[in-house]
C-alpha cells in the first residue's frame, strides 16, 4: 500500500491548517487559542483522508498517483474514493473535533484570582473529563452527524478539484501550481458550502452534553433548530467557512501535489 500519500496528506493538511486556524476561531474569541492541538489532530485526519482516497483510487482503477495524469480516473471513481476517504476520516476526526468545539466554545476570560477555574484546562484535560463524565462513547458525541457531513462532501471535494484541474490542463500534463491553488481553493469552498448545514447540526450535538438542552438524536436537533430559528440556521457560518476554505485547501492541495511530485 503506497504510504507517501498518507505522509503528504499529513504535511499538507498541517500547512493548510496553520493558515485556517484564525478563521476557525474568529467565530469566537481568541485567535490562536489551541494551535498545537489541531496540528496533532490534522496529522491523523488529513493523512487518513488523502491516504485512503488515493489507495481507494488505486483499488478502483489500478493506477498509482503518478499514472493518473496520463490515465485519469472517471469522476464516479473519484467520487467513490473521496466518499470512502471522507467516511473513514470522519471517525478519526470525531473525538478531536468534539474537543475542539468544546474548547473553542469556552470563551470565559482567563481566570482572575478567586474566580472559578475553566471547565476544561486544555485538550487532554477536556478528553479526560468527557471520558470520565460520559464514558468512551461520550468522545464520539456528534460522530454520526460528522460522518453524514463529511462522506458526500469529501466526494464533492475531490471531484471539484479533479474537474477544475482537468479544465485548465492539456491532456496528460500535470496541472500548473496556479491551477492547483485555484482548483484546491474552489474544491474547499464547494465542499464547505455543501457541508455547512450538517456542520451546524453537528456542532450543536457536540455541545449538547454541556448545555441544558438535550437532543434525542440528529433529526430532533434538525427539527428543533429549524423550529426555533428558521431555515437560516443551516447557513450559520457559511461566509466564514468559505473564506477559510479557499486558502486552507489551496495550500493543502499545492503542498500535497508538490510533495508527491518531488518524491517521484
Ligand atoms: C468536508 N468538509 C467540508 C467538512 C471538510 C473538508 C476538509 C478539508 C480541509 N481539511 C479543511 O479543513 O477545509
Amino acid at each position: 500500500m503506497p504510504a507517501e500519500e498518507f505522509v503528504a496528506g499529513w504535511i499538507s493538511g498541517a500547512l493548510g491548517l496553520v493558515l485556517g486556524h484564525p478563521f476557525d476561531t474568529v467565530k469566537l474569541l481568541g485567535f490562536f487559542k489551541g494551535m498545537s492541538f489541531p496540528i496533532v489532530s490534522i496529522a491523523v485526519v488529513n493523512s487518513v483522508l488523502f491516504g485512503v482516497y488515493s489507495n481507494a483510487l488505486l483499488a478502483l482503477t489500478a493506477t498509482s498517483h503518478q499514472e493518473r495524469r496520463a490515465q485519469p480516473p472517471s469522476y464516479t471513481h473519484v467520487f467513490i474514493a473521496g466518499c470512502t476517504g471522507g467516511f473513514l476520516q470522519a471517525y478519526c476526526l470525531a473525538p478531536f473535533d468534539l474537543i475542539k468545539v468544546r474548547l473553542q466554545n469556552q470563551t470565559e476570560p482567563r481566570a482572575q484570582p478567586g474566580s472559578p477555574p475553566p471547565r476544561y484546562r486544555g485538550p487532554v484535560h477536556c478528553a479526560a473529563s468527557i471520558f470520565q463524565a460520559e464514558g468512551p462513547r461520550g468522545l464520539f458525541r456528534g460522530a454520526w452527524a460528522l460522518t453524514l457531513r463529511d462522506t458526500p462532501t469529501l466526494g464533492i471535494y475531490f471531484v471539484t478539484y479533479e474537474w477544475l484541474c482537468h479544465q485548465s490542463t492539456p491532456d496528460g500534463q500535470n496541472p500548473s501550481s496556479a491551477t492547483v491553488l485555484v482548483a484546491g481553493g474552489f474544491a474547499g469552498i464547494t465542499s464547505w458550502v455543501t457541508a455547512t448545514p450538517l456542520d451546524v447540526i453537528k456542532s450543536r450535538m457536540q455541545m449538547a452534553g454541556l448545555e441544558q438542552r438535550a437532543y434525542r438524536g440528529l433529526l430532533d436537533c434538525v427539527v428543533s433548530s429549524v423550529r426555533q430559528e428558521g431555515l437560516g440556521v443551516f447557513f450559520r457560518g457559511l461566509t466564514i467557512n468559505s473564506a477559510r476554505a479557499f486558502p486552507v485547501n489551496a495550500v493543502t492541495f499545492l503542498s500535497y501535489e508538490y510533495l508527491l511530485h518531488s518524491w517521484g
